[in-house]
Protein backbone atom coordinates (compact mmCIF):
# COMPACT_ATOMS: atom_id res chain seq x y z
CA UNK A 1 0.00 0.00 0.00
CA UNK A 2 2.82 2.43 1.44
CA UNK A 3 4.46 2.18 -2.38
CA UNK A 4 1.31 3.80 -4.45
CA UNK A 5 1.30 6.54 -1.83
CA UNK A 6 1.59 10.06 -4.56
CA UNK A 7 1.30 13.25 -4.21
CA UNK A 8 0.57 15.78 -1.08
CA UNK A 9 0.07 11.99 0.89
CA UNK A 10 3.37 11.21 0.13
CA UNK A 11 4.94 14.43 1.37
CA UNK A 12 2.47 14.31 4.55
CA UNK A 13 4.09 10.95 5.47
CA UNK A 14 7.27 11.09 8.08
CA UNK A 15 8.21 7.59 7.27
CA UNK A 16 8.52 7.74 3.23
CA UNK A 17 8.70 11.48 2.41
CA UNK A 18 11.93 12.72 0.87
CA UNK A 19 10.53 16.43 1.79
CA UNK A 20 12.70 18.72 -0.59
CA UNK A 21 14.99 16.08 -2.16
CA UNK A 22 12.79 14.26 -4.71
CA UNK A 23 14.31 15.08 -8.39
CA UNK A 24 12.94 16.77 -10.95
CA UNK A 25 11.82 13.21 -12.63
CA UNK A 26 10.50 11.68 -9.35
CA UNK A 27 8.45 15.01 -8.62
CA UNK A 28 6.70 14.23 -12.11
CA UNK A 29 6.05 10.13 -11.49
CA UNK A 30 4.89 10.66 -8.08
CA UNK A 31 2.74 13.78 -8.58
CA UNK A 32 4.73 16.22 -6.60
CA UNK A 33 5.55 18.92 -8.91
CA UNK A 34 4.74 22.02 -8.22
CA UNK A 35 4.05 21.09 -4.11
CA UNK A 36 7.69 21.73 -3.68
CA UNK A 37 10.28 24.39 -4.13
CA UNK A 38 11.59 24.29 -7.38
CA UNK A 39 15.54 23.26 -6.86
CA UNK A 40 15.56 19.81 -5.35
CA UNK A 41 17.98 20.18 -2.19
CA UNK A 42 20.46 16.54 -1.01
CA UNK A 43 20.12 15.22 2.16
CA UNK A 44 23.26 17.02 2.77
CA UNK A 45 22.13 20.45 2.56
CA UNK A 46 18.83 19.28 4.16
CA UNK A 47 20.73 18.07 7.09
CA UNK A 48 23.16 21.32 7.23
CA UNK A 49 19.77 23.26 7.17
CA UNK A 50 18.41 21.78 10.30
CA UNK A 51 21.03 21.24 12.25
CA UNK A 52 20.93 25.28 11.46
CA UNK A 53 17.64 25.47 12.95
CA UNK A 54 19.00 22.78 15.43
CA UNK A 55 21.79 25.32 17.09
CA UNK A 56 18.79 28.39 16.88
CA UNK A 57 17.21 26.73 19.97
CA UNK A 58 18.67 27.59 23.33
CA UNK A 59 17.68 24.58 25.92
CA UNK A 60 18.36 21.31 25.15
CA UNK A 61 14.20 20.40 25.83
CA UNK A 62 13.69 23.11 22.99
CA UNK A 63 16.49 21.07 20.90
CA UNK A 64 14.63 17.62 21.72
CA UNK A 65 10.94 19.24 20.62
CA UNK A 66 12.51 20.34 17.37
CA UNK A 67 13.86 17.09 16.66
CA UNK A 68 10.53 15.40 17.97
CA UNK A 69 9.06 17.16 14.67
CA UNK A 70 11.34 16.96 12.17
CA UNK A 71 10.89 13.17 12.91
CA UNK A 72 7.71 13.35 12.54
CA UNK A 73 8.27 14.96 8.90
CA UNK A 74 11.14 13.24 7.97
CA UNK A 75 12.31 10.13 9.30
CA UNK A 76 15.39 9.35 6.75
CA UNK A 77 16.52 12.89 7.64
CA UNK A 78 16.34 12.63 11.83
CA UNK A 79 18.17 9.37 11.68
CA UNK A 80 20.62 10.72 9.21
CA UNK A 81 21.51 13.43 11.18
CA UNK A 82 21.30 11.81 14.52
CA UNK A 83 24.27 9.57 13.34
CA UNK A 84 26.34 11.82 11.83
CA UNK A 85 26.16 13.76 15.24
CA UNK A 86 25.86 11.18 17.59
CA UNK A 87 27.58 12.73 20.79
CA UNK A 88 25.98 16.20 20.26
CA UNK A 89 22.28 14.90 19.39
CA UNK A 90 22.11 11.76 21.73
CA UNK A 91 22.33 13.38 24.84
CA UNK A 92 19.34 15.81 23.63
CA UNK A 93 17.16 12.64 22.32
CA UNK A 94 17.82 10.72 25.42
CA UNK A 95 19.68 10.94 28.92
CA UNK A 96 19.31 13.30 30.03
CA UNK A 97 16.90 15.54 28.14
CA UNK A 98 14.36 12.60 27.99
CA UNK A 99 13.97 12.93 31.62
CA UNK A 100 12.73 16.77 31.06
CA UNK A 101 10.26 15.65 28.18
CA UNK A 102 8.87 12.81 30.07
CA UNK A 103 8.40 14.71 33.03
CA UNK A 104 5.82 17.25 30.40
CA UNK A 105 5.18 14.41 28.37
CA UNK A 106 1.07 14.75 28.10
CA UNK A 107 1.40 18.45 27.63
CA UNK A 108 4.48 18.20 25.23
CA UNK A 109 2.62 15.05 22.81
CA UNK A 110 2.10 16.45 19.38
CA UNK A 111 3.45 13.57 17.33
CA UNK A 112 2.22 10.17 18.81
CA UNK A 113 4.96 7.31 18.52
CA UNK A 114 4.43 3.37 19.18
CA UNK A 115 1.30 2.16 21.28
CA UNK A 116 -0.50 2.65 24.95
CA UNK A 117 -2.26 -0.28 26.17
CA UNK A 118 -3.68 0.30 29.14
CA UNK A 119 -5.35 -2.24 31.52
CA UNK A 120 -8.90 -1.01 30.80
CA UNK A 121 -8.25 -3.02 27.63
CA UNK A 122 -7.61 -6.18 29.45
CA UNK A 123 -9.35 -8.61 27.01
CA UNK A 124 -8.80 -7.03 23.74
CA UNK A 125 -4.97 -6.38 23.16
CA UNK A 126 -4.52 -9.09 20.43
CA UNK A 127 -7.45 -6.96 18.55
CA UNK A 128 -5.41 -3.79 19.57
CA UNK A 129 -2.31 -4.68 18.19
CA UNK A 130 -3.53 -4.88 15.08
CA UNK A 131 -3.75 -1.31 15.16
CA UNK A 132 0.26 -1.08 15.18
CA UNK A 133 1.41 1.72 13.15
CA UNK A 134 4.12 -1.18 11.92
CA UNK A 135 3.44 -4.00 10.35
CA UNK A 136 6.28 -6.01 11.08
CA UNK A 137 7.91 -5.44 14.37
CA UNK A 138 11.65 -6.76 15.41
CA UNK A 139 11.90 -5.23 18.40
CA UNK A 140 9.34 -4.01 21.35
CA UNK A 141 10.53 -1.85 24.24
CA UNK A 142 8.05 -1.70 26.96
CA UNK A 143 7.90 -0.16 30.38
CA UNK A 144 4.52 0.65 32.80
CA UNK A 145 6.28 4.06 34.02
CA UNK A 146 6.83 3.12 37.02
CA UNK A 147 10.64 3.57 37.74
CA UNK A 148 11.51 5.84 34.60
CA UNK A 149 14.90 6.52 35.03
CA UNK A 150 16.20 8.03 38.40
CA UNK A 151 12.47 10.18 38.25
CA UNK A 152 10.00 7.36 39.98
CA UNK A 153 6.85 6.58 38.69
CA UNK A 154 5.90 8.85 35.91
CA UNK A 155 2.64 6.90 34.39
CA UNK A 156 2.31 6.97 31.09
CA UNK A 157 4.65 10.00 31.01
CA UNK A 158 6.86 7.62 30.68
CA UNK A 159 6.25 7.03 27.18
CA UNK A 160 9.62 9.00 25.90
CA UNK A 161 11.62 6.49 27.43
CA UNK A 162 10.87 3.34 25.16
CA UNK A 163 10.92 5.46 22.20
CA UNK A 164 14.16 7.47 23.23
CA UNK A 165 15.67 3.59 23.54
CA UNK A 166 14.37 2.40 20.60
CA UNK A 167 16.42 5.94 18.64
CA UNK A 168 19.65 3.78 19.79
CA UNK A 169 18.23 0.50 17.96
CA UNK A 170 18.00 2.71 14.87
CA UNK A 171 21.53 4.51 15.36
CA UNK A 172 23.71 2.09 16.93
CA UNK A 173 22.49 -1.52 16.35
CA UNK A 174 20.79 -0.52 12.38
CA UNK A 175 17.39 -1.73 13.33
CA UNK A 176 15.11 -0.30 10.85
CA UNK A 177 12.90 1.93 12.60
CA UNK A 178 10.05 0.66 10.81
CA UNK A 179 10.01 -2.47 12.60
CA UNK A 180 10.71 -0.54 15.97
CA UNK A 181 7.70 -0.42 18.67
CA UNK A 182 7.67 1.54 21.88
CA UNK A 183 4.84 0.47 24.31
CA UNK A 184 3.67 2.13 27.60
CA UNK A 185 1.28 -0.22 29.75
CA UNK A 186 -0.73 1.76 31.48
CA UNK A 187 -1.66 0.48 34.48
CA UNK A 188 -2.40 3.87 36.58
CA UNK A 189 0.17 5.71 38.63
CA UNK A 190 0.66 7.07 42.47
CA UNK A 191 2.03 10.10 41.14
CA UNK A 192 -0.24 12.60 42.87
CA UNK A 193 0.62 15.59 40.61
CA UNK A 194 -0.32 13.48 37.54
CA UNK A 195 -3.51 12.12 39.11
CA UNK A 196 -4.54 15.75 39.28
CA UNK A 197 -3.28 17.35 36.26
CA UNK A 198 -5.56 17.95 33.94
CA UNK A 199 -3.92 17.59 31.18
CA UNK A 200 -2.56 14.35 31.90
CA UNK A 201 -3.01 11.84 29.43
CA UNK A 202 -3.25 8.62 31.36
CA UNK A 203 -6.18 6.52 33.37
CA UNK A 204 -6.26 8.40 36.41
CA UNK A 205 -6.17 6.07 39.32
CA UNK A 206 -4.08 3.63 41.35
CA UNK A 207 -1.58 1.54 40.18
CA UNK A 208 -3.23 -1.95 39.45
CA UNK A 209 -1.12 -4.25 40.97
CA UNK A 210 -1.44 -8.08 41.81
CA UNK A 211 -3.46 -10.69 39.58
CA UNK A 212 -4.73 -8.48 37.48
CA UNK A 213 -1.62 -6.86 36.65
CA UNK A 214 -0.05 -10.22 36.49
CA UNK A 215 -3.17 -11.14 33.79
CA UNK A 216 -2.38 -7.95 32.10
CA UNK A 217 1.43 -8.77 31.32
CA UNK A 218 1.05 -12.14 30.54
CA UNK A 219 -2.12 -11.38 27.63
CA UNK A 220 0.29 -8.94 26.43
CA UNK A 221 3.21 -11.46 25.68
CA UNK A 222 1.07 -13.97 24.61
CA UNK A 223 -0.64 -11.06 21.96
CA UNK A 224 2.66 -10.06 20.80
CA UNK A 225 3.67 -13.63 20.30
CA UNK A 226 0.85 -14.22 18.24
CA UNK A 227 1.36 -11.34 16.75
CA UNK A 228 4.99 -11.09 16.10
CA UNK A 229 6.39 -14.55 16.41
CA UNK A 230 9.90 -13.11 16.09
CA UNK A 231 10.03 -10.11 18.02
CA UNK A 232 12.52 -9.67 20.96
CA UNK A 233 11.26 -7.63 23.69
CA UNK A 234 13.06 -5.46 26.45
CA UNK A 235 11.82 -4.40 29.79
CA UNK A 236 12.59 -1.01 30.71
CA UNK A 237 12.53 0.66 33.49
CA UNK A 238 9.76 -1.48 35.74
CA UNK A 239 9.76 -0.69 39.45
CA UNK A 240 12.01 -3.15 41.34
CA UNK A 241 9.03 -5.28 42.81
CA UNK A 242 8.03 -5.94 39.23
CA UNK A 243 10.79 -6.08 37.17
CA UNK A 244 12.98 -9.15 39.04
CA UNK A 245 9.54 -11.09 38.82
CA UNK A 246 8.75 -10.02 34.97
CA UNK A 247 12.19 -11.52 33.76
CA UNK A 248 12.58 -14.17 36.15
CA UNK A 249 8.68 -15.24 34.36
CA UNK A 250 9.13 -14.27 30.94
CA UNK A 251 12.88 -14.83 30.34
CA UNK A 252 12.88 -19.12 29.43
CA UNK A 253 9.67 -18.20 27.24
CA UNK A 254 10.35 -15.06 25.09
CA UNK A 255 13.09 -13.60 23.45
CA UNK A 256 13.43 -11.12 26.56
CA UNK A 257 15.53 -9.38 28.79
CA UNK A 258 15.53 -6.40 31.23
CA UNK A 259 17.34 -3.47 30.15
CA UNK A 260 17.98 -2.17 34.00
CA UNK A 261 18.84 -5.43 35.40
CA UNK A 262 21.04 -6.94 32.62
CA UNK A 263 22.11 -3.83 30.30
CA UNK A 264 23.20 -1.88 32.81
CA UNK A 265 24.83 -4.57 34.79
CA UNK A 266 26.81 -5.16 31.21
CA UNK A 267 28.11 -1.75 30.97
CA UNK A 268 28.83 -1.51 34.85
CA UNK A 269 31.15 -4.45 34.55
CA UNK A 270 32.95 -2.92 31.38
CA UNK A 271 33.64 0.23 33.21
CA UNK A 272 34.99 -2.22 35.83
CA UNK A 273 37.27 -3.85 33.31
CA UNK A 274 38.68 -0.16 31.95
CA UNK A 275 39.31 1.08 35.45
CA UNK A 276 41.12 -2.46 36.84
CA UNK A 277 43.29 -1.81 33.20
CA UNK A 278 43.88 1.44 34.38
CA UNK A 279 44.68 0.64 37.81
CA UNK A 280 46.87 -2.82 36.60
CA UNK A 281 44.42 -4.83 38.44
CA UNK A 282 41.57 -7.10 38.46
CA UNK A 283 37.99 -7.06 38.77
CA UNK A 284 39.04 -9.62 41.81
CA UNK A 285 41.12 -7.44 43.59
CA UNK A 286 38.68 -4.99 43.98
CA UNK A 287 36.47 -4.29 46.91
CA UNK A 288 33.17 -2.69 45.48
CA UNK A 289 30.28 -0.98 47.35
CA UNK A 290 26.59 -0.41 45.51
CA UNK A 291 24.43 2.85 46.91
CA UNK A 292 21.42 1.30 45.48
CA UNK A 293 20.51 -2.31 45.88
CA UNK A 294 17.21 -2.45 42.90
CA UNK A 295 17.33 -3.98 39.49
CA UNK A 296 20.75 -2.07 38.79
CA UNK A 297 22.87 -2.76 41.73
CA UNK A 298 21.57 -6.29 42.48
CA UNK A 299 21.69 -6.66 38.75
CA UNK A 300 25.47 -5.36 38.35
CA UNK A 301 26.59 -7.07 41.53
CA UNK A 302 25.44 -10.42 40.04
CA UNK A 303 27.06 -9.63 36.89
CA UNK A 304 30.55 -8.57 38.87
CA UNK A 305 30.76 -12.08 40.90
CA UNK A 306 30.46 -13.98 37.45
CA UNK A 307 33.52 -11.61 35.91
CA UNK A 308 35.15 -12.72 39.27
CA UNK A 309 34.57 -16.35 38.53
CA UNK A 310 36.26 -16.09 35.45
CA UNK A 311 39.23 -14.66 37.22
CA UNK A 312 39.04 -17.90 39.34
CA UNK A 313 37.27 -16.76 42.36
CA UNK A 314 34.39 -18.76 43.78
CA UNK A 315 31.15 -17.26 44.31
CA UNK A 316 31.68 -17.33 47.83
CA UNK A 317 34.79 -15.19 47.38
CA UNK A 318 33.32 -13.37 44.77
CA UNK A 319 30.13 -11.94 46.55
CA UNK A 320 32.21 -11.21 50.04
CA UNK A 321 33.75 -8.71 47.74
CA UNK A 322 30.36 -6.68 47.06
CA UNK A 323 28.61 -4.91 49.90
CA UNK A 324 25.31 -3.35 49.19
CA UNK A 325 23.49 -0.43 50.76
CA UNK A 326 19.52 0.41 50.10
CA UNK A 327 17.83 3.37 51.24
CA UNK A 328 17.28 2.13 54.92
CA UNK A 329 21.14 1.09 55.36
CA UNK A 330 23.30 -1.23 54.43
CA UNK A 331 21.88 -5.15 53.27
CA UNK A 332 22.46 -6.92 55.90
CA UNK A 333 21.43 -10.49 57.46
CA UNK A 334 20.22 -8.74 60.56
CA UNK A 335 17.67 -6.98 58.62
CA UNK A 336 13.59 -8.04 58.12
CA UNK A 337 13.07 -6.14 54.72
CA UNK A 338 15.42 -6.62 52.34
CA UNK A 339 13.87 -8.88 49.29
CA UNK A 340 15.14 -12.05 47.86
CA UNK A 341 16.92 -10.62 45.10
CA UNK A 342 19.56 -9.08 47.79
CA UNK A 343 19.70 -11.93 50.03
CA UNK A 344 22.90 -13.49 48.50
CA UNK A 345 25.01 -10.36 49.27
CA UNK A 346 23.58 -9.02 52.52
CA UNK A 347 26.43 -8.70 55.15
CA UNK A 348 26.40 -9.64 58.69
CA UNK A 349 26.95 -5.98 59.61
CA UNK A 350 24.87 -2.94 61.63
CA UNK A 351 22.11 -2.32 59.92
CA UNK A 352 21.80 1.36 61.42
CA UNK A 353 25.12 2.56 59.97
CA UNK A 354 24.73 5.39 57.60
CA UNK A 355 26.73 4.72 54.15
CA UNK A 356 29.99 6.94 54.98
CA UNK A 357 30.39 4.67 58.08
CA UNK A 358 29.90 1.72 55.90
CA UNK A 359 32.49 2.96 53.99
CA UNK A 360 34.88 3.62 56.74
CA UNK A 361 34.10 0.27 57.97
CA UNK A 362 34.31 -1.61 54.74
CA UNK A 363 37.29 0.45 53.24
CA UNK A 364 36.10 -0.26 49.65
CA UNK A 365 38.47 0.60 46.46
CA UNK A 366 35.32 1.51 44.67
CA UNK A 367 31.67 3.18 45.25
CA UNK A 368 29.25 2.76 42.78
CA UNK A 369 25.52 4.96 42.84
CA UNK A 370 22.36 3.15 41.44
CA UNK A 371 20.21 5.19 44.22
CA UNK A 372 18.81 7.49 42.24
CA UNK A 373 19.81 10.11 44.90
CA UNK A 374 21.52 13.12 43.53
CA UNK A 375 24.55 13.98 45.72
CA UNK A 376 24.38 10.96 47.64
CA UNK A 377 28.39 10.87 47.22
CA UNK A 378 29.21 13.71 49.41
CA UNK A 379 32.44 15.83 49.47
CA UNK A 380 33.54 13.79 52.66
CA UNK A 381 32.70 10.45 51.16
CA UNK A 382 34.64 10.76 48.02
CA UNK A 383 37.87 12.52 50.03
CA UNK A 384 37.92 9.54 51.63
CA UNK A 385 37.76 7.35 49.10
CA UNK A 386 40.55 9.08 47.68
CA UNK A 387 42.12 8.78 51.32
CA UNK A 388 42.18 5.30 51.30
CA UNK A 389 43.07 4.75 47.14
CA UNK A 390 45.86 5.60 44.98
CA UNK A 391 43.12 5.56 42.37
CA UNK A 392 39.40 5.14 43.33
CA UNK A 393 36.87 4.10 41.16
CA UNK A 394 33.94 6.31 41.82
CA UNK A 395 30.82 5.52 39.38
CA UNK A 396 27.39 8.05 39.52
CA UNK A 397 25.16 5.96 37.46
CA UNK A 398 21.59 7.27 38.32
CA UNK A 399 20.00 9.38 35.60
CA UNK A 400 19.89 12.08 34.92
CA UNK A 401 22.28 14.13 36.02
CA UNK A 402 20.40 15.72 38.56
CA UNK A 403 19.95 12.40 40.04
CA UNK A 404 24.05 11.83 39.46
CA UNK A 405 25.12 10.80 43.27
CA UNK A 406 27.98 13.37 42.14
CA UNK A 407 28.97 15.36 39.06
CA UNK A 408 32.49 14.85 37.42
CA UNK A 409 33.87 17.75 38.64
CA UNK A 410 33.30 16.81 42.04
CA UNK A 411 34.81 13.37 41.22
CA UNK A 412 38.01 14.74 40.34
CA UNK A 413 38.55 17.62 42.25
CA UNK A 414 38.02 15.93 45.38
CA UNK A 415 40.32 13.05 44.43
CA UNK A 416 42.91 16.03 43.06
CA UNK A 417 42.10 14.31 39.92
CA UNK A 418 42.56 10.13 40.80
CA UNK A 419 39.38 9.41 39.96
CA UNK A 420 38.81 6.66 37.99
CA UNK A 421 35.14 7.99 36.82
CA UNK A 422 31.89 7.29 35.00
CA UNK A 423 28.45 8.57 35.63
CA UNK A 424 25.20 7.35 33.92
CA UNK A 425 23.89 10.80 31.64
CA UNK A 426 27.03 12.45 30.04
CA UNK A 427 29.03 15.00 31.79
CA UNK A 428 31.02 18.11 29.71
CA UNK A 429 35.13 17.53 29.51
CA UNK A 430 36.44 18.75 33.49
CA UNK A 431 39.58 20.61 33.50
CA UNK A 432 41.70 20.21 37.02
CA UNK A 433 44.81 20.72 37.34
CA UNK A 434 45.72 21.83 33.89
CA UNK A 435 44.97 18.44 32.68
CA UNK A 436 41.65 17.48 30.45
CA UNK A 437 39.38 14.27 31.63
CA UNK A 438 36.93 13.29 29.12
CA UNK A 439 34.54 10.95 31.59
CA UNK A 440 32.55 9.15 28.65
CA UNK A 441 29.29 7.53 29.99
CA UNK A 442 28.73 4.19 31.34
CA UNK A 443 25.56 3.71 30.21
CA UNK A 444 23.11 0.53 29.13
CA UNK A 445 23.19 1.99 25.77
CA UNK A 446 27.25 0.53 25.25
CA UNK A 447 24.91 -2.81 25.68
CA UNK A 448 21.38 -3.51 25.07
CA UNK A 449 21.19 -2.64 21.35
CA UNK A 450 23.50 -5.19 20.68
CA UNK A 451 21.81 -7.79 23.08
CA UNK A 452 18.56 -7.08 21.18
CA UNK A 453 20.26 -7.08 17.81
CA UNK A 454 21.19 -10.67 18.71
CA UNK A 455 17.91 -11.81 20.36
CA UNK A 456 15.95 -10.44 17.41
CA UNK A 457 18.33 -12.47 14.86
CA UNK A 458 18.68 -15.61 16.79
CA UNK A 459 14.79 -15.28 18.70
CA UNK A 460 16.92 -16.64 21.61
CA UNK A 461 15.20 -16.78 25.19
CA UNK A 462 16.79 -15.12 27.87
CA UNK A 463 20.33 -13.78 27.89
CA UNK A 464 22.73 -15.35 30.10
CA UNK A 465 25.21 -13.80 32.03
CA UNK A 466 28.22 -15.39 30.01
CA UNK A 467 26.72 -13.39 26.91
CA UNK A 468 26.70 -10.53 28.90
CA UNK A 469 30.52 -10.79 30.22
CA UNK A 470 31.25 -11.16 26.20
CA UNK A 471 29.21 -7.98 25.89
CA UNK A 472 31.03 -6.13 28.74
CA UNK A 473 34.76 -7.69 27.38
CA UNK A 474 33.39 -6.69 23.74
CA UNK A 475 32.83 -2.56 24.82
CA UNK A 476 35.53 -2.62 27.05
CA UNK A 477 38.22 -3.81 24.22
CA UNK A 478 37.12 -0.75 22.26
CA UNK A 479 38.95 1.40 24.83
CA UNK A 480 42.21 2.91 23.98
CA UNK A 481 45.23 2.98 26.54
CA UNK A 482 44.93 6.97 24.65
CA UNK A 483 41.34 6.95 25.90
CA UNK A 484 42.38 5.89 29.33
CA UNK A 485 44.68 8.42 30.06
CA UNK A 486 41.95 10.73 29.63
CA UNK A 487 40.08 9.50 31.67
CA UNK A 488 37.50 7.67 29.63
CA UNK A 489 36.67 4.40 30.80
CA UNK A 490 33.94 3.63 27.91
CA UNK A 491 35.04 3.93 24.02
CA UNK A 492 33.81 6.88 21.61
CA UNK A 493 30.20 6.61 20.01
CA UNK A 494 32.14 6.20 16.61
CA UNK A 495 32.69 2.38 18.12
CA UNK A 496 28.47 1.87 18.52
CA UNK A 497 27.92 -0.11 15.38
CA UNK A 498 30.84 -2.38 15.64
CA UNK A 499 30.35 -2.89 19.59
CA UNK A 500 26.95 -3.52 18.41
CA UNK A 501 26.72 -5.92 15.71
CA UNK A 502 29.97 -7.91 18.12
CA UNK A 503 27.60 -8.27 20.58
CA UNK A 504 24.39 -9.45 18.42
CA UNK A 505 27.21 -12.02 16.84
CA UNK A 506 28.00 -13.37 20.18
CA UNK A 507 23.93 -13.78 21.70
CA UNK A 508 23.79 -15.72 18.42
CA UNK A 509 26.70 -18.17 18.46
CA UNK A 510 26.16 -18.39 22.10
CA UNK A 511 22.36 -19.44 21.40
CA UNK A 512 23.02 -21.95 19.26
CA UNK A 513 25.65 -23.28 20.89
CA UNK A 514 23.36 -24.20 23.92
CA UNK A 515 20.18 -25.14 21.97
CA UNK A 516 17.85 -21.83 22.62
CA UNK A 517 17.45 -20.41 19.48
CA UNK A 518 14.47 -20.31 17.67
CA UNK A 519 14.97 -19.01 14.51
CA UNK A 520 16.24 -21.84 12.50
CA UNK A 521 16.93 -19.81 9.09
CA UNK A 522 20.28 -18.52 10.35
CA UNK A 523 23.19 -18.75 7.70
CA UNK A 524 26.75 -20.10 8.82
CA UNK A 525 28.33 -16.61 7.97
CA UNK A 526 27.07 -14.97 11.43
CA UNK A 527 29.45 -11.97 11.08
CA UNK A 528 27.66 -11.28 7.59
CA UNK A 529 24.37 -12.05 8.28
CA UNK A 530 24.09 -9.64 11.51
CA UNK A 531 25.45 -6.85 8.91
CA UNK A 532 23.37 -7.82 6.32
CA UNK A 533 20.26 -7.31 8.89
CA UNK A 534 21.53 -3.46 9.85
CA UNK A 535 19.73 -0.63 8.26
CA UNK A 536 21.20 2.72 7.46
CA UNK A 537 19.09 5.84 6.55
CA UNK A 538 19.12 6.73 2.95
CA UNK A 539 16.63 7.28 0.97
CA UNK A 540 14.68 4.53 -0.55
O1 LIG B 1 18.07 5.38 30.32
C1 LIG B 1 19.22 5.47 30.77
O2 LIG B 1 19.98 6.40 30.49
C2 LIG B 1 19.74 4.38 31.65
C3 LIG B 1 18.63 3.62 32.24
O3 LIG B 1 18.19 2.61 31.70
C4 LIG B 1 17.97 4.14 33.43
O4 LIG B 1 18.46 5.09 34.06
O5 LIG B 1 16.91 3.59 33.75
MG1 LIG C 1 16.21 2.20 32.29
Amino acid sequence: MTETLKGNALLQNGTLSKGTAYTAEERKALGLTGLLPPMPASIGMQEEAMMEVYHSFSTPLQKSIFLDALRAANETLFFRMLMDNVDELLPVVYTPTVGDFCKQYSHLLRFPRGMFLSIEDKGHLAEILNNAPQKEVDMIVVTDGERILGLGDLGINGHGIPVGKLVFYTVCAGVDPAKCLGITLDVGTNRERYLKDPLYLGHRHERVRGKEYDEFIEEFFQAVKAKWPNCAIQFEDFANQNAFRLLDRYRNRYACFSDDIQGTAGAVVAGFFSACRAKGTKVSDERIMFLGAGESGTGSSRLLVEAMKEEGLTEEEARSKIWLFDINGPISTRRSDIADYMKPFAKDVDPSLTFEAYVDLVKPTAIVGLSTCGGAFTESIVRKMAAMNDRPIIFALSNPNSHSECSAEQAYEWTDGWALFCSGSPFEPVTYNRKTFVPRQGNNYFIFPGIGLGAILSGCTGIPPEVLLLASHTVADCVTDADLAQGSLFPPSSFMRKISHDIAVNVIRNAQKTGRCARTDIPADLDQYVTDYMYSPEYR
